[in-house]
């Protein structure tokens, strides 16, 4: 079987660290542009080579689109964020801050278990058994109440054709998610009520719009290759607690010279980067390779002229989140996906939040949230405060003591059929200059699995042309 490399953290040292470091005596300079996971992941894997590494993010802190801010006594999420036990690379970087399911910080499913609920009372679980993929759903579809016999006796036809479609050819990328699922006889509450819940959430687009690609890497990966692929993890602290605090201690203590507050203003042909500090100062490095991990949009921005940047035409899809703390209990279990519903999915965040006493926090995500982001609370607040109501029954009773949203407008690249021909690898046509970021081509939707493995990626293309280009000087001195 292949090995896939960029799924596997790579070790530090010792067999299996794979390139090799550079020579005793080198120490060649590395800048990495963006202090998201892409960035994390790149900066310990270069420095765990032996570069020197300097890592400059714009905001006071680490951790781009997967981080958390204060609010009062609650520490917030800018969003709620899932990870699946097939994001092998995201795993292994958690594993590598110390903050794995043992570590108490983050939670993975023993086996995919998730309870849906419609406004009408409606209930399904979606649950898998110890059985070999595909079986281990059987049981599940065949019970799951939220769609009548004659739809789910047709659910097999669509897994079946997604088990057997390329995620890696064009032709497929430039087909729709929706499309596809009607041509095998899935109805629109089928696409609803069951498909959509997985891939709205995890593509963060229309499943209509959405590429028929990445819809298809999903459901590969995630629930028809492998039996344990889609046991749901999550953080079970602030994500800021891992992805800034936690990730910012690795760094340091690997070496990495960690400036924050820093941004990068221009990357010359020649590697000269010019850089905002924090105390408003300019400061100029040509360092030996710099790493772009920034999203497609500043990428574009900040690459010399000549470069091509077809990925400029990514777009964007939101994703809101609203906040509801109310003065009880009002759901039975960590979390609950709501369908024919704007609001998808809701998690308890009391404890992982730090919210004291009796009350009760809950984060509810709204992906591809296009129709709504744009909406001022007063009109949220009743529409979600109701929505709550017909899902949750114990909100029925509740005082809602405090409402808030979040907005993020860029969350992910627009995931869209077509989309695959604009996301670039980690090379560009500039020596020693390199991309990284959920949004380059990792074969993996806008993730915080493709962020990760965006960063090994650009970490061994930079490990790799060092290498050769000392390879290469050395012969030719000798
Ligand atoms: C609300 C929300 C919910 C999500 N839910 C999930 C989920 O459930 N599961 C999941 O896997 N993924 C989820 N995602 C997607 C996930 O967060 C991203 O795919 C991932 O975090 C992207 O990481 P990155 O390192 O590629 O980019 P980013 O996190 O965007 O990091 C890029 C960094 O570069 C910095 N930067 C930009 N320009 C400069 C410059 N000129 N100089 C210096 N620094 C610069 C930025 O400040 C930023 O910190 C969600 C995203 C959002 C917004």
């Amino acid at each position: 079987m292949k090995r896939d490399r960029d799924g596997e953290w790579p070790p530090a040292s010792g067999p299996g660290a794979g390139e090799t470091g550079p020579a005793a005596g080198e120490s060649p300079h590395a800048l990495v542009v963006g202090g998201g996971l892409a960035g994390i992941t790149t900066a310990l894997i270069l420095s765990e080579r032996g570069w020197r590494v300097t890592l400059a993010e714009a905001r006071p802190r680490l951790g781009g689109r997967a981080t958390s801010y204060q609010r009062g006594e609650l520490t917030v999420d800018n969003g709620q964020h899932v990870f699946l036990r097939c994001c092998t690379a995201y795993r292994g970087l958690l594993g590598r801050l110390d903050a794995g399911p043992e570590s108490g910080l983050s939670v993975l499913q023993e086996r995919l278990d998730i309870p849906l609920r419609a406004p009408d009372g409606t209930t399904a679980r979606l649950k898998r058994t110890g059985a070999p993929a595909p079986l281990h759903l059987a049981g599940s579809l065949a019970g799951y109440g939220l769609l009548p016999l004659k739809d789910r006796a047709r659910l097999g036809r669509a897994a079946l054709a997604l088990r057997f479609t390329d995620p890696a050819d064009p032709a497929v990328d430039a087909k729709g998610f929706g499309p596809f699922l009607r041509e095998r006889g899935q109805t629109a509450s089928a696409v609803d009520r069951l498909w959509s819940v997985i891939s709205t959430a995890t593509l963060n687009i229309d499943p209509d719009a959405a590429s028929l690609a990445l819809a298809a890497k999903v459901f590969r990966t995630g629930l028809l290759e492998d039996n344990s692929g889609s046991d749901l993890g999550y953080a079970a602290v602030p994500l800021g607690e891992i992805h800034d605090t936690r990730a910012r201690a690795a760094l340091v203590k690997q070496g990495v010279d960690v400036r924050d507050a820093t941004k990068v203003l221009s990357v010359d042909a020649d590697r000269t980067v010019r850089l905002r500090t924090r105390d408003e100062g300019e400061l100029t490095l040509r360092p030996d390779a710099v790493v772009l991990a920034v999203p497609h949009d500043a990428a574009a921005g900040l690459l010399p002229d000549g470069v091509r940047r077809p990925f400029a035409a990514l777009g964007h899809s939101p994703i809101m989140n609203v906040h509801v703390r109310y003065d009880r209990p009002v759901l039975d279990g960590p979390f609950l996906a709501g369908v024919d519903s704007p609001a998808q999915w809701i998690f308890d965040r009391t404890a992982a939040a730090g919210l004291p006493g009796a009350g009760r926090y809950v984060a509810v995500t709204v992906s591809a949230a296009d129709a709504l982001i744009g909406r001022p609370v007063a009109e949220l607040r009743p529409l979600f405060e109701d929505e709550l109501k017909k899902l949750l029954p114990e909100a029925r009773g509740a005082s809602v003591e405090e409402f808030f949203v979040t907005r993020e407008k860029q969350a992910t690249f627009r995931q869209a059929s077509g989309s695959a021909a604009l996301r670039p690898g980690p090379v560009t046509a500039v020596p020693g200059l390199y991309l990284a970021g959920a949004w380059t081509a990792t074969g993996w939707p806008d993730t915080m699995e493709s962020a990760v493995r965006s960063g090994i990626s650009a970490a061994r293309a930079a490990q790799e042309h060092f290498v050769s280009v000392h390879a290469h000087r050395n012969g030719a001195r000798a």
